[in-house]
């Protein structure tokens, strides 16, 4: 078990030591996500009082209006990045395509490239509710030193190094994976320390919460529609809780925490959902997996679907395993 309240910066060296040929790439990779995570969470306390609330006046490739913490949220990571030459390609929500960093170092190439949701939650940003960055990391698959290109993005999520996201809440904290769990760190404001406050983390098997937005319940797919009315009837230990934040990392985050299920799902208005598979799915699906939960598009593993688009999106099921596997019993009625 972790020793609680170490920093994540003596974490990341101790556990180097688990991958046999590491060349400390990914920790410095690691070290520079929570350089960014400081930066952004700076900003997005005091947004009340500097002129970063409202709309960017920008609309970014999904035809959503940009949000301006979500384009100075994107702009913070990016620099971050591309300034330690850690990476040797980043694609983010917020750009239309891929970005190639060059190493100036031309012996030494990046291994990794980075896909982010910088700012996650962004029709919260202006009213106060938690938000988030997600980040997910992969090993690039082209060869070291040549250009890098979209195939190095395109990967299944089985195959990411590592995962997290940051929650900028009552507290901030950092959560993410290598692959070996899930350990959560709380940043101490005063000292700008993160701590080792959470340690292990586990979904429960199964829970009382359920995270839907149930305004869109007439466009819903049968499967869900019969799910939300098995959450909400009076037998055994329901009905659930109904709990929706409309931010995806503060919903997962309590649900990882009480025990729970998110569901985005495909409907009638948006075929495929809404949620990107690569920078919001990927790395929450390889969390929650991490953490004994479950995550699947209603009937497939996340982690197993083949990627064919930058910023495609995909119904999304994730949580406590029992629950995931109950909805899903119930969308396999009308496979
Ligand atoms: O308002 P809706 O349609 O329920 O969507 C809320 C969902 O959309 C998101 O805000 C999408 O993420 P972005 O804010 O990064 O675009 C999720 O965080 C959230 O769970
Ligand atoms: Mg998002
Ligand atoms: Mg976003």
């Amino acid at each position: 078990m972790q020793r609680k309240n170490k920093t994540l910066g003596e974490f990341i060296i101790e556990n180097q030591q688990e991958f046999q040929y590491s060349t400390g790439e990914l920790s410095k990779l690691i070290n520079a996500i929570r350089l960014a995570a400081k930066v952004v969470n700076h900003e997005v306390n005091k947004a009340g009082l500097v002129d970063i609330l409202g709309a960017a006046g920008e609309t970014n490739i999904q035809g959503e209006s940009q949000q301006k913490l979500d384009v100075l949220a994107n702009e913070k990571f990016k620099q971050t990045l591309q300034n330690r030459e850690i990476v040797c390609g980043i694609a983010s929500e917020e750009e239309d395509d891929f970005i190639t960093i060059n190493s100036q170092d031309e012996q030494h190439q990046n291994k990794y490239v980075v896909l982010i949701d910088p700012l996650d939650g962004s029709s919260n940003i202006d009213v106060n509710v938690s938000v988030g960055t997600i980040f997910s990391i992969y090993r690039r698959v082209t060869p070291i030193g040549s250009p890098v290109s979209l195939e190095d993005f395109l990967q299944p999520g089985v195959n990411q190094v590592a995962a997290g996201y940051i929650i900028y809440g009552t507290s901030t904290m950092l959560v993410y994976t290598t692959g070996h769990g899930v350990n959560g760190f709380t940043l101490n404001p005063a000292i700008g320390t993160f701590y080792l406050s959470h340690p292990n983390m586990q979904f429960p098997e199964t829970g009382r919460i359920y995270s839907v937005n149930e305004g869109n319940y007439t466009h819903f797919p049968q499967g869900v529609k019969d799910y939300i009315k098995y959450c909400q009837k009076e037998e055994d230990d329901r009905p659930y809780t109904s709990r929706y934040i409309g931010s995806l990392v503060s919903d997962f985050h309590r649900n990882m925490i009480k025990g729970g299920i998110y569901i985005y799902p495909k409907s009638s208005t948006a075929f495929n959902g809404k949620l990107r598979l690569l920078y919001e799915c990927n790395p929450m699906a390889y969390l929650a997996e991490q953490a004994g939960g479950r995550a699947s598009d209603g009937y497939r593993r996340i982690l197993e679907i083949t990627p064919t688009e930058l910023h495609q999106r995909v119904p999304f099921f994730c949580g406590s395993r029992k629950m995931v596997e109950k909805a899903e019993s119930f969308m396999a009625q009308y496979a």
